[in-house]
Order: C-alpha cells, then sequence, then structure tokens
C-alpha cells in the first residue's frame, strides 16, 4: 500500500500546504518507518501541517485490521502513536495520523489521531461512518466484520494549540458522504474539512473529487483528502488522487495515484477567502430552519452558529 500524506506549513505568517505519498506494504514496521521518513521529509521543505492518509500502518481490508490494530489508550504501547507523537515533536508539526486501527477492549476502531508540535495527542477520531457496501460484481467491502464505529465528531482548532487560525473537522474516508456531518462541522465553527480516505478504482473515479468539492462547497469550507497511493498488488485499490479545496470547491492541489508530494500555499488571503465567501453568498444565513433543520447532541443548544 502507498500513502499521500498533505502538510500545511505556516511561513511568514502565510500556512502552506502540501501532499506527500508514501509507500506501504504488509510490513507494519517499514510502514511506520516510512512513514516518519516522509514527515521528515516535508518538514524539511517547511510544511507546518502534515496529513496522513487512510489506513497508513497497514493494508486496508478487514482481514488485516485485528493483526495491525494498536491499544493506544488504557497504556497500551502503540508503536504507531509513539511514532506520530515523536515525529510532530521532533520536527515541530501538527499531524493529523490519517488513521490506523485502534484497539480498546474487544473492540476495533478506525481511529484517526492528532499531535501538536510539542508531540502532544491533542485529538481522536473514530471513523464514525463504517464502510459497509455492496455493488455487485464491482466491489463489496463490510468494515463492520471487524471494526466498531466511533460516536463523535472530532474538531481541531489549531489555534488553540499554537498554531494557525484554523478550526478542523475530522472524517474519515466514508464518513464524507454524510453532508449532515460536514454541515454540524459547519455549525460548530469549522472552516476546513479534513479526510483521511481510501476509496477504490470504483467509487473513487466517481465520486472522490465530487464528494470533497460538494463539501467544501456545502459549507464554505477548505476541503482535503489524503489518500494512499495506488498498489495494484494489493487487495484492496486505492484510488490514490490526495486533494485539496477552496471553499468555492476550486482545486488548489492534487497528487496523481504515485508517492509524490504535493505542497499547497494557504496564505491568509486564501483563509479570509473563507470569510468573504460566507458574505458574498451567506447561504448559511438563508437556511430555511422552520422547513428542515439539523439536529445533534452535540450542538450547543443555545450558542448562536459562527457563521461569518
Ligand atoms: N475506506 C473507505 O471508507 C472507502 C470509502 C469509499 O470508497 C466510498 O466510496 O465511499
Amino acid at each position: 500500500m502507498i500513502c499521500d500524506c498533505w502538510q500545511v506549513r505556516n511561513g511568514d505568517g502565510a500556512p502552506n500546504y502540501t501532499e506527500d505519498c508514501l509507500a506501504c506494504g504488509t510490513n507494519k514496521k517499514a510502514n511506520i518507518e516510512n512513514a516518519a521518513a516522509k514527515i521528515a521529509a516535508a518538514s524539511k521543505q517547511g510544511a507546518e501541517i502534515i496529513v496522513l492518509p487512510e489506513c497508513f500502518n497497514s493494508p486496508y481490508g478487514t482481514k488485516y485490521f485485528p493483526e495491525y490494530a494498536e491499544n493506544v489508550i488504557e497504556g497500551g504501547q502503540s508503536e504507531t502513536a509513539l511514532m506520530l507523537s515523536t515525529a510532530a515533536r521532533d520536527n515541530k508539526v501538527f499531524i493529523v495520523g490519517g488513521s490506523f486501527p485502534e484497539k480498546e477492549g474487544e473492540k476495533i476502531y478506525n481511529s484517526c489521531y492528532i499531535f501538536n508540535r510539542d508531540g502532544d495527542m491533542v485529538a481522536r477520531h473514530r471513523k464514525v461512518h463504517l464502510f459497509d457496501i455492496d455493488i455487485p460484481g464491482k466491489i463489496t467491502f463490510k468494515e463492520s466484520d471487524t471494526l466498531s464505529p466511533g460516536d463523535c465528531p472530532t474538531i481541531v482548532d489549531l489555534s488553540e494549540h499554537g498554531g494557525p487560525p484554523v478550526r478542523m473537522g475530522i472524517g474519515i474516508c466514508y464518513d464524507i458522504r454524510f453532508p449532515e456531518l460536514a454541515l454540524l462541522y459547519r455549525h460548530l465553527g469549522c472552516s476546513m474539512l479534513v479526510y483521511p480516505g481510501a476509496f477504490n478504482m470504483v467509487t473513487g473515479p466517481a465520486h472522490w473529487e465530487l464528494l470533497l468539492r460538494a463539501r467544501a462547497v456545502d459549507t464554505q469550507s477548505f476541503g482535503i483528502v489524503c489518500s494512499p497511493a495506488r498498489d495494484e498488488s494489493a487487495d484492496y485499490i486505492a484510488w490514490g488522487h490526495s486533494m485539496i479545496v477552496d471553499p468555492w470547491g476550486e482545486k488548489l492541489g492534487e497528487l496523481q495515484e504515485k508517492e509524490d508530494i504535493l505542497m499547497v500555499d494557504l496564505d491568509l488571503t486564501q483563509l479570509a477567502k473563507v470569510v468573504s465567501r460566507r458574505q458574498n453568498m451567506p447561504y448559511w444565513l438563508q437556511r430555511r430552519q422552520d422547513i428542515y433543520k439539523l439536529s445533534s447532541p452535540f450542538m450547543p443548544e443555545k450558542k448562536p452558529s459562527p457563521d461569518k
């Protein structure tokens, strides 16, 4: 399996976005070392935030998850989480750690851990929508054979951790198909949606870019997807095409299917674009909440939604 990373650098007040690809296979140790090496390389190029793809320490497949899963909490010695923490601290970067199978008790989750520049774990997202699909003759996949779903949205505000003014909503792959999650993130003040993901050769060409751009436009936010690069010999062949789009749905950068690095500057002017897009086309304020309404236990009742 091959992986992409995506990064943000904050140069002279100008965050800079990059994507890498890195090769992953069945050798877990090699996958972890490769990810660490790519994080270091990206950091050398000035990346400030690095995003890894879904399932970067193992092949993507239900039969692999139990074997590659690590216990991060409950005093677990997770070598993958340790690498992410060390890499974040040594390179002084934020890391959105793609995902890896995580064990807690009897359950296994598809989890994304996020680290600050000191190597502290600041958030965890457990994939909330499991990829259970059956398109006869094309693709059948049932994550729920071995995985359990998470039950929380996950937001990371980098400014609360000494970083740039970016509030990210995190999802993992199939989570991108659920507009309600993205709308909830918008409601909770996010201006960027980050989805480590691994679409395949059936759904990738059809929906990967479409969904990212849709979620970005739905929420007037930056959108990022970070995929493993394609490995034709894998059981599950990833589509690749890590990508970042702006709140207008315009592509700021895209990788192809191979191992690679892509860096995209996101200067403060572009961050301001979120605000101006939201003002120019204030559809968030024009929602007809008398006809329909997003409801979530994670939505504060009284707090007005941040829709500047
Ligand atoms: N890893 C995943 O969740 C795959 C999702 C996917 O391919 C899709 O089409 O959705």
